[in-house]
Parts: structure tokens; sequence; C-alpha cells
């Protein structure tokens, strides 16, 4: 039988969360630490343990069928692969930062400007689009270093709590683009292996909504429970359960994580008392 064969990052800030997705998935692969070639044990899965600088290349020649990694990367080498889905992790943003004392007009002042950075085929993109000429240095790595040591006036990197521009005296003037982690593929899967990424996908999804969703139990007197439904969606429409004490009633459902605390203060406001709130192990639509 033929194999789905994904590319994960060996070691970074990808690794970690790309195998706990997996294992979400309920996919075990034995040892993982010490081979960078590995199979699942219980899904047609091949894994291999790579630099994220060269997926998107592994991927686009069909050497690997999938993989994980940066948007922001996938988008700074421009190669030849469809972006099947964003996963929900490594989020960041790439950013234009200066030295913190210098005025910032607006994105004027990056006219005739060196920008060092590891991503010149965005930040050229970007500026070309605002017809604003700059000088590229392109760097691979301790890119906010570049300009206390007068390699650049600027930098564009990436930023997530921005501790890193603040220890190196830099401040965030603007955004080029926001990032996270995505699932690529190759453009041409065989129909088996299209198959195997199918049942794939619909693992990640039942995973994703999980994370993003929470169950909800409570208890409401009877005279709130039309208010209350309207507030709480649910997956279809929330269970409303009698409680042994009269007039009372014992309401489920399902909420959005980033909903969560809104609904809850309404929720009080109708009455609703002991409520429960659990992690969802996996949520199938
Ligand atoms: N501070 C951050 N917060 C969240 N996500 C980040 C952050 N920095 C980078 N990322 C995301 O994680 C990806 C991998 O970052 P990492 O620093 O591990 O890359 P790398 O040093 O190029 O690794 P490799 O050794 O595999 O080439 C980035 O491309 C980006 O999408
Ligand atoms: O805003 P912050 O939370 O400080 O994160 C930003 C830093 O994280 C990334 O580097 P990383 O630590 O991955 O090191 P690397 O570039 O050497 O891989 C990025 O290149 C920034 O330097
Ligand atoms: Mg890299």
């Amino acid at each position: 039988m033929n194999k789905l064969k994904i590319a994960i990052q060996k070691s970074g800030r990808l690794s970690e969360k790309s195998l706990e997705l997996l294992k979400e998935c309920g996919i075990k692969i034995p040892d993982f630490k010490s081979k960078l070639k590995n199979t699942a044990s219980n899904f047609p899965l091949e894994i291999l343990f790579l630099r994220d600088d060269d997926i998107p290349k592994y991927v686009e020649q069909g050497i690997v069928d999938i993989g994980i990694l940066g948007e922001n990367e996938v988008l700074e080498q421009e190669k030849n692969v469809d972006l099947v889905r964003k996963l929900g992790f490594a989020n960041c943003r790439l950013s234009l930062a200066i030295p913190k004392d210098v005025d910032y007009p607006g994105i004027q002042f990056f006219q005739n400007k060196k920008i060092a950075t590891s991503y010149p085929a965005i930040v050229k993109n970007y500026f070309e689009s605002k017809n604003i000429a700059t000088e590229i240095v392109e760097i691979s790595g301790s890119v906010e270093i570049a300009p206390s040591i007068g390699l650049a006036d600027t930098i564009a990197d990436l930023v997530s709590s921005g501790s890193t521009l603040l220890h190196n005296g830099l401040k965030e003037v603007e955004k080029v683009l926001e990032s996270e982690a995505v699932l690529i593929s190759n453009r041409n899967l065989p129909e088996d292996v299209s198959i195997i990424l199918e049942s794939f996908l619909f693992r990640i999804q039942a995973v994703i909504n999980s994370r993003e969703n929470k169950y909800i139990l409570l208890n409401a007197p009877n005279e709130s429970i039309e208010k209350i439904i309207e507030v709480l969606p649910g997956m279809k429409s929330p269970t409303v359960l009698p409680l042994a004490k009269t007039g009372w009633s014992s309401i489920h459902s399902v909420v959005r994580e980033n909903e969560f605390w809104r609904i809850i203060d309404e929720l009080k406001k109708f009455g609703a008392e002991g409520i429960l709130v659990i992690p969802i192990e996996k949520m199938v639509m």
C-alpha cells in the first residue's frame, strides 16, 4: 500500500507542535527522536525530519507529498505548491523595525534605506508595491543585531512577543504580513495518496475544532432556558435535561474558545449556576 510522505521541521519553533498535532491525530511514530525518516505504526504515513527551508523544494519536487512549515517561508520561496490549510500554531508577523530613538514619519522613511532580513523576496515585493526604493541585505539569522553593528539601517524580521526587538533597541513600525504554521502539498498527488491525505485532513480538522471549542454544562431556572439558548449556539442546538430540583434544568453545549468569556458573562446575567467548562478531546462536525 502506498504511503503519504510528510516533512516536518527537525528542530526549531515548529517541531514540537507539529509532532503534537500528529499525536493528537492518533498517529504513532516509534522512536522518532533518533531517526530522520520514520514510519507511523498505525497510519500510512512516512515522516521526514528536515530543515524548514528545504521543505517547499521537497514538496514541489514530490520527494515528499506534504509538509508543515511557516506561511512566511512558503511565501518567501514562491515554489509551486498548494497551501492546503492553516494549522493555528507558530503565529507571528513579519514586521519592519527601526532603532527605537529614531523618529518614524511613515513608510516613506524607508526610501533609500538598507534593510537587513532573511525574507528578501517578501520585502522586495512589499516595497515595490509601494514604489519605495530600498537596498536589501540578506542575512540568515540574528537579524536584530544588524542596525547596531552598522550592517543596515533597519530590519524586517519575525516578531511574536516583541521581546527580541526590545532587547536590541528596536521598535516595530510596520507589519508586512501575518503568518502561522500551514500544511502544504505537492500539486500532482497520485490518487491513492490523495485519499490518504483526505483522511489525514479529516483528523486534523477534528483536532483543530476541539482546540477551538469547549464543552459547557450549566444549571439554569426553567424560565431562563430560552434566553440562555440564544447565547449558546451548540453544534445543532443545546441539550436541555431536567434536574431533580423542580423548576431547574441542566444545559449542555459547545462554545468557541474565543467567545467564551463574553458568553459566560451573559449566562450569569440570566441566572446560570454551576457552570462547568471542559476541554474537548476530538470534535467531528
Ligand atoms: N517568535 C516566533 N513566534 C512564533 N513563531 C515563530 C517565531 N519565530 C519563528 N516562528 C515560526 O517558526 C518557523 C521556524 O522558525 P525557526 O526559528 O525554528 O526556523 P529556522 O531557524 O529557520 O529553523 P531550521 O533550523 O529548521 O532552518 C518560522 O519560519 C516562523 O513561521
Ligand atoms: O518577538 P519575539 O517573541 O522575541 O520573537 C522573535 C524572534 O523569534 C525568531 O527567532 P528565533 O528565536 O526562532 O531564533 P532564530 O531566528 O535564530 O531561529 C525571530 O527571528 C525573532 O528573532
Ligand atoms: Mg530555517
